[in-house]
């Protein structure tokens, strides 16, 4: 394969509904999407970064930079242009995983179209469709979050998350608890809100039985995790502090996480999510695939990772109409609370002309 030409492709989709978490709130997601073409065909990926340093320290308009200034001329410069190059190539260039993610994503996408290949079966999946779980912002009131839970669970959903904060915790997850009874399985997700000072609030979720835990300290709060995992019986699972295989070794071995949610974009690509997985299940540690608010594209690249042996707890792999009302690419639709796997060559999805057109807000070609 040779690289003749790279876009970069700003999209703006309206969310449904407002999604609030304790970092903020989201009511607008801007997307930036990279399209790799090759001399025999051409790929997608989508990078994951929010349009502000909220999540974590990267944002759409520096990977859009980092991608055009440093990664994609790094990129050009290769020999020969396959998937597993990519990251080595970009390793000089220091942190910006988003945007690294979504350029060896397209890569990955060109070459797997190229050779017929679908995505799932490059990543070593085991299943066709997977459970699926969502993620519940927090409210303005109990009332409206059991009106919004009961919708998900009609909906089919297998799993219900609940964002969490200080003064929305215990009250929200004991509501639901009341309401849809203890078989629902529920877990909780604070994106780095408390502290250790909170070890007892955090406590008072025990006796909620919750799946886990999800971040409740700082990325960077490693020890802290595992100290909190002395006073808390429920399991911690770590999302924004798990950046690299590396890192999910050393938590595991900490004590700071018994789970580990995985999102490709945080960690520099699907390759590298592969390779946490492994690690993770090497330590017994289950995973599953945490969302982004992907649209189609990254969405399809997240149900395939979702099958492999080592997901055994139902990811943020919603359907698209629970954040879009129309998605770029045929749209991902719940079944039985599960989403199937793509078997397309690649992603097995790609962008509908008209629809992409539609939310597009900006495209450039990047220079080779
Ligand atoms: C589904 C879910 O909860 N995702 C993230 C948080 C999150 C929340 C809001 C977002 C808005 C724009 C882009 C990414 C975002 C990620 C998480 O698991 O921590
Ligand atoms: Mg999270």
């Amino acid at each position: 394969m040779k690289l003749t030409g790279v876009e970069l492709r700003r999209i703006r989709m309206p969310l449904v509904a407002p999604f609030r978490t304790s970092f903020g709130t989201e009511t607008t997601r801007d997307v930036l999407l990279v399209r790799v073409v090759t001399d025999e065909t051409e790929g997608w990926g989508e990078c994951v970064a929010m349009a502000a340093p909220l999540y974590s320290s990267e944002y759409v308009w520096a990977a859009a930079d980092v991608l055009g200034r440093f990664l994609v001329p790094a990129l050009a410069a290769l020999p020969r242009l396959d998937a597993a190059a990519v990251a080595p190539a970009l390793a000089p260039f220091r942190g910006h995983r988003m945007a690294k993610a979504a350029l060896e994503m397209a890569v990955l996408d060109a070459e797997l179209r190229e050779q017929g290949r679908p995505l799932a079966r490059e990543l070593g999946a085991v299943r066709d469709s997977v459970p699926c779980g969502v993620s519940v912002g927090i409210m303005d009131s109990v009332g409206e979050l059991l009106d919004t839970v009961g919708g998900f669970l009609e909906a089919g959903y297998v799993r219900i998350k609940l964002k969490i904060q200080p003064g929305w915790d215990v009250e929200p997850v004991r509501a639901v608890r009341e309401r849809f009874g203890d078989d629902v399985l529920l877990q909780v997700d604070a994106n780095t809100a408390y502290t250790l000072a909170d070890a007892r609030t955090l406590a008072g979720l025990d006796p909620f039985g919750l799946l886990l835990i999800e971040q409740p300290l700082d990325e960077d709060d490693v020890l802290g995790h595992a100290e909190l995992a002395k006073v808390v019986t429920t399991p911690i699972c770590l999302d924004e502090s798990i950046v690299s295989a590396r890192a999910a070794a050393d938590a595991i071995r900490l004590g700071a996480c018994r789970i580990v949610n995985i999102k490709p974009g945080r960690v520099g690509g699907y390759l590298e999510a592969r390779r946490i997985h492994d690690v993770c299940a090497a330590h017994g540690v289950p995973v599953w695939c945490g969302g982004m608010l992907e649209t189609g594209l990254g969405r399809a690249a997240n149900v395939a990772l979702a099958a492999l042996p080592g997901f055994v707890l139902p990811g943020d792999t919603s359907a698209s109409d629970r954040y879009y009302r129309t998605d770029i690419t045929a749209p991902f639709v719940l079944a039985e609370g599960h989403l199937p796997v793509p078997a397309g060559p690649g992603l097995g999805v790609e962008p509908l002309a008209d629809e992409l057109e539609a939310v597009t807000v900006g495209s450039e070609w990047v220079p080779l």
